[in-house]
């Protein structure tokens, strides 16, 4: 006989990536009570994305509908369902998001969001007039070449922009995707009321509210001070005009940031009491989840490749990023991170072995680590460190070791 169902205590986390939408339930123990996923590209195909994302007609340029990731949503906790997951036991709900993506709420949307009828799926309360942006920028997009240099300048240049918020101005970074939908798209820009992040855009969505972002993926916009763990005035005004107003004060990311929805409970019978904690973003998540000491690099490979580590001080880094921890809220984090990753192995696993990882596995097996001195770079997509495309070969022989002729 298990505790008593008011003692049993779960926890839900999801993580909204690049591919797909994740959903876990964990006992007190961190044990794995249910879980259940949502591949975009196969389970939502109307979407028609590739790798979790739209390509759209300008080079570099990747955009996501925020419904896809809303009807993802509302089939993920489905799934859930149907595994028997009681879901009146979850005590806290929080997630973690791909970074760098951004959405855009309408008023009609913020309204919506407050007032859901539980008799109704989200996606089809929460549509395509809830965001005022329906091809929203995801981190994958690389078109604000012009924004970055325009804010960096701004600012006074590269080094500044990174004493203040951590990185230099990267394309796919916020701040820079939003000075383009700002220029480009002024109309849209005014009507937006509020700005969510991937993460607080989960979290928004259990809170029935639009939920603050927090300092650790807002690290991650070129907008926040990382020492002062607030915007900076000066980035925001070389942003966007009224910015402040659309991303509201960010937050720890361990706050509490209130109680669960009617929705959800009158829904899913989630209790009335379950708590919405800030997310963050999926490295700092995969940083603090992995619960390593402070000398230890953690890498992830996923859709991008990142490399992480936890900094005391933050440094200024010519390239990758520093953010602010996600749980040890007076330190830092190193990230580095690389896109030519998993869908570059995805494709190479296709062209030799139609697709079957586990064949994969063994023809790597087969070569000894090296591969005799062959090596292949392949960046299909104009890499991020270093800024380069292309593919580069090296054979055994072409190699030419110093002393060795
Ligand atoms: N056995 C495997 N070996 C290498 N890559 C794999 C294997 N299984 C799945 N993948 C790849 O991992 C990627 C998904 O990783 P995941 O961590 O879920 O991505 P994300 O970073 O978007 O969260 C997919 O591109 C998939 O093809
Ligand atoms: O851009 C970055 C980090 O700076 C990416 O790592 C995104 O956060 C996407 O995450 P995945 O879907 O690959 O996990």
């Amino acid at each position: 006989m298990g505790p008593p169902k008011q003692l049993k205590r779960t926890f839900l986390g999801f993580d909204l990536s690049t591919q797909k939408l994740k959903a876990v339930l964990l006992g007190s123990s961190l044990e794995v009570v249910a879980a259940a996923e949502v591949k975009f590209d196969t389970d939502l195909p109307e979407f028609r994305t590739t790798g979790g994302a739209n390509a759209g007609i300008i080079k570099n340029e990747y955009f996501v509908q925020p419904v896809m990731w809303v009807k993802a949503m509302d089939i993920v906790l489905d799934r859930l369902v149907m595994q028997q997951a009681d879901l009146s036991t979850v005590a806290a709900i929080s997630g973690s998001g791909q970074q760098h993506g951004s959405l855009y709420w309408s008023k009609h949307g913020i309204n919506t969001l407050q007032n859901l009828d539980s008799e109704k799926f989200l996606h089809a309360q929460i549509d395509d007039s809830a965001f005022v942006v329906n091809r929203t920028p995801i981190w994958m997009d690389a078109t604000t070449t012009k924004q970055c240099l325009e804010m960096e300048m701004a600012v006074g240049g590269t080094l500044n922009m990174v004493e203040l918020t951590g990185s230099k101005c990267y394309e796919r970074f916020t701040g820079p995707q939003i000075r383009k939908i700002y220029q480009q798209r002024c109309h849209a820009y005014e009507e937006a009321n509020r700005i969510s992040l991937v993460s607080s855009f989960i979290s928004s969505l259990f809170l029935g509210s639009v939920a603050p972002i927090d300092f650790s993926d807002g690290s991650g916009m070129n907008l926040l001070d990382i020492r002062k763990k607030n915007w900076s005035k000066e980035c925001l005004n070389v942003c966007a005009p009224d910015l402040d107003k659309r991303l509201d004060i960010p937050v720890s990311p361990n706050s509490i940031l209130g109680n669960v929805s009617p929705y959800f409970v009158e829904r899913f019978s989630f209790s009335p009491d379950c708590k919405v904690a800030a997310s963050t973003g999926d490295n700092p998540s995969a940083l603090s989840g992995m619960l390593v000491g402070s000398s230890w690099l953690t890498i992830s490979l996923g859709t991008s490749d990142t490399l992480m580590m936890s900094l005391k001080e933050p440094l200024n880094w010519e390239e990758g990023h520093i953010l602010c921890h996600p749980t040890e809220t007076e330190e830092f984090m190193g990230l580095l991170c690389f896109r030519n990753a998993s869908l570059v192995r995805e494709e190479m696993n296709k062209k030799t072995t139609g697709g079957n990882w586990d064949k994969f596995n063994e023809y790597l097996d087969s070569t000894p680590r090296g591969n005799f001195g062959n090596m292949a770079v392949h960046f299909n997509d104009m890499e991020i460190i270093p800024e380069g495309a292309g593919i580069l070969r090296w054979i055994k022989e072409w190699i030419q070791f110093p002393g060795r002729g």
